[in-house]
Parts: C-alpha cells; structure tokens; sequence
C-alpha cells in the first residue's frame, strides 16, 4: 500500500529514522503521455505531463509540506508560517491539521484562487490577508521567524526543495530514464531547483553547484547509486507580466492571469539559475493568452485540467517544439503543478460560450443536441 513519499524514500530524504511522517499520500502522481496536441502541433515528440494537481490538497506543494511539517514536529515546532499566492497556504494548512499544528497563512489581497482560498479555511489556518503581493508577504514572513516561535515552510525552506526532488525520481523510474526536456512554470523558482537536484541524484551526481541547498541538511542528503546516467535539460517558464528572470532582474509590480506565479522577487533566484546552466536549459516568457489556451487545449483536447500557471510548461514548450528549439524525438516532460479546480473563475470566463440556456424540454435538448 502507497503511504506517501516519506515511506517511499525514506533512504534518499534527510529525515530521521525515527521521525514520525505527516502524510496525506503525497506524490506518486500520474505521468500521462499526450496522444493529441502532439499531432495537433504535427510535431514527432514523446510528450507527458506529470499531473501534479492530483496531489491530496491539488498542487505539487506536498511533495515539500510533508518533509517541511515532518521536520517542524520533529524539531519541536508549534506552529508554521507562510507567505503564499495561494497553493502553499492550502498545503501547508492541511499538513499542520493533520500534524495538529497552527498555520499562520499571508495571502495577497483579491489575487489568490477561490479554491486555494477554500482549501485554507477549511483546514483551519489563521488567513492573513496583507494589503499588498506575494513579495511583501515573503519579505513580513523572512522577518516573523526571529520574532515568533514559528516555522516557516516556504521553498526556503530546504525540506521543501527535499521533498518536491521525489518528482525527479518518480519521472525516471517511470520513463527508465530522464526526459530529455523538463518545463515548467517558475514563480519563486523552488521547484525547478528541487527537481534538478532530484535529477542530479538520480544519475548519481551531487550537482556541481548545488551542494549548498543539500548543505542546508546538513549534507545528509543521500545519493541514489545512479538509475540514470543522464539528466535533462531544464526549461522554466514565465508570465510575461511575472518574469524576472527573462527581464534579468526583479519585478516590483508582478500582474499575470496565472495569480500562482505572480511573483516578482523568486526566493530562489540563486539556485534556479544554477540549474538552468548546470542543465544547459533556458527560461522563457508565456503571454496570458498563451497560458490561457494551452490550459484550454490541454482540457479539451488531452483531458487533462490545470490551473493557469500550470499551463504556462505546456505553452511554452509547444512553442519550443514547434520552433525547434526542442527537437523533433525529444523526450519532454512537462510539470502541471496545480488542478484546474483551484481557480474556477478563470476556467468558467473562459468559457462562457459553452453554455446553452434553453427550456427543460426534450424537444429543446434534442434541437440543440442535432444542431451540434
Ligand atoms: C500552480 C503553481 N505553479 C507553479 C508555481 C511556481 O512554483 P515555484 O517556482 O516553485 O514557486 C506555483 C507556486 C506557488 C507559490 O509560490 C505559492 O503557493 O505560494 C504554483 O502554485
């Protein structure tokens, strides 16, 4: 029986022997290989998508929360704290009720998701709306920790970058080898550092550059004898209106339709592009129309709902096949970080034409059925 990725990979996470794990059952999601946007694109890839919004609380946020929660409890800690566009909040307020701890959750007014916002209610977190953006809360949260007896469970946490690596490991067991291409949205850039690492340790190579985030556990990070001797190349994607690392710095006024990674300041500036060398990977920017119809196409078209910034790795990454930047053969995975169900508002404006109003009469269903 499957209980989570504490249990799983116990050996290759820095947690003690005799740590008590929090888990909802985490990870272990599917990867699911598309059979028509890539006809649609007439491109010859082997293109998947490794659904991450089929997580307990809907985004890949657990594979971090049930490391960084385990560790808190481990160490003692009461109460955890975030700053959040809406998804870790959801993670962390579920992972604290199910450790019996308090979350303290900071959120930026009128842009978060409805259902993230749902999500952190009804786990019982203090929601703390802060009158600016995501930045402002990160910066509030960096400062709390001195003066609270509170964890902060954000990406800087390193037991977040230890626990979302497991996404790595599962994609090569799976494939029985790394993807050539792995794309996905970057916001505070904690996940595409967490998979390279995940990636370095699955072919047996502590990253060149990156022991300092596995230093931040103390070097007890084990390493895998390598299932893969290759890793891919890492491709991060942005909002246009959110994208410092195409502008090559910060971005004070962040706005994008995808509110997950309307984020200006990404707290792991250092080690993403880190990764982005060490993998000879690149970062590039979506349009909020791009992101919109690649979350639309991937529905319609694959079965498969996201929420906008999850998109934003399928945009991109039809562009890029499309213009060759990824070759014709390529292997590509590309990460949905969070389900659709998360912002129903923007899937419901998208579509409002869907929508037939007509009389409770069979002759109406079955016009409007012939008519179609
Ligand atoms: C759906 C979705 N897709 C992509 C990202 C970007 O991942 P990172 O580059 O590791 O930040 C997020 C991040 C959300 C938060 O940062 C938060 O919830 O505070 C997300 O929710």
């Amino acid at each position: 029986r499957y209980t989570g990725l504490i249990a799983k990979y116990r050996d290759r996470l820095p947690v003690s022997d005799d740590a008590r794990p929090i888990s909802l059952g985490e990870g272990n999601t599917p990867l699911i290989r598309l059979n028509n946007i890539p006809k649609d694109l007439g491109c010859d890839v082997d293109l998947y998508v490794k659904y991450e919004g089929l997580n307990p609380t809907g985004s890949f946020k657990d594979r971090g929360m049930t490391m960084a929660v385990t560790r808190a409890l481990e160490e003692g800690s009461q109460a955890i704290i975030c700053a959040s566009t809406g998804n870790t909040s959801a993670s962390a307020a579920a992972y604290a009720a199910r450790a019996g701890m308090k979350a303290f959750v900071l959120i930026p007014d009128g842009k978060i998701a409805m259902g993230k916002l749902a999500q952190a209610i009804m786990h019982g977190a203090e929601v703390l709306q802060i009158a600016g953006n995501f930045d402002a809360g990160m910066r509030i949260v960096k400062d709390m920790a001195d003066h609270a007896p509170v964890t902060i469970v954000n990406s800087i946490n390193p037991y977040r970058l230890q626990g979302q690596k497991t996404a790595a490991f599962e994609i090569v067991e799976e494939l029985e080898r790394a993807p050539d291409y792995h794309c996905l949205p970057v916001g505070n850039a904690g996940n595409i550092t967490a998979h390279w690492i995940g990636y370095c340790e699955a072919a047996g190579r502590r990253s060149d550059h990156l022991t300092d985030a596995c230093s931040f556990c103390h070097g007890q990070c084990r390493y895998a004898s390598a299932i893969v001797g290759d890793r891919p190349t890492m491709v991060g994607y942005q909002a246009s209106g959110s994208a410092p690392f195409l502008r090559g710095e910060m971005v004070e006024d962040p706005d994008t339709v995808a509110t997950a990674i309307r984020i200006g300041h990404p707290q792991s500036w250092d080690y993403a592009w880190k990764a982005s060398q060490e993998s000879g990977g690149w970062f590039d920017e979506c349009s909020d129309e791009e992101i919109l119809e690649a979350q639309r196409w991937l529905a319609a078209r694959e079965g498969v709902f996201c929420e906008p910034a999850s998109a934003a790795s399928v945009a991109g990454a039809m562009r890029d096949i499309r213009n060759g930047k990824i070759p014709e053969g390529s292997t590509v995975v590309c990460t949905l970080t969070g389900h659709g169900l998360k912002d129903p508002d923007i899937a419901i404006q998208q579509s409002a034409n869907a929508i037939s109003t007509i009389p409770a009469e069979l002759d109406a269903v079955r016009s409007a059925i012939l008519d179609r």
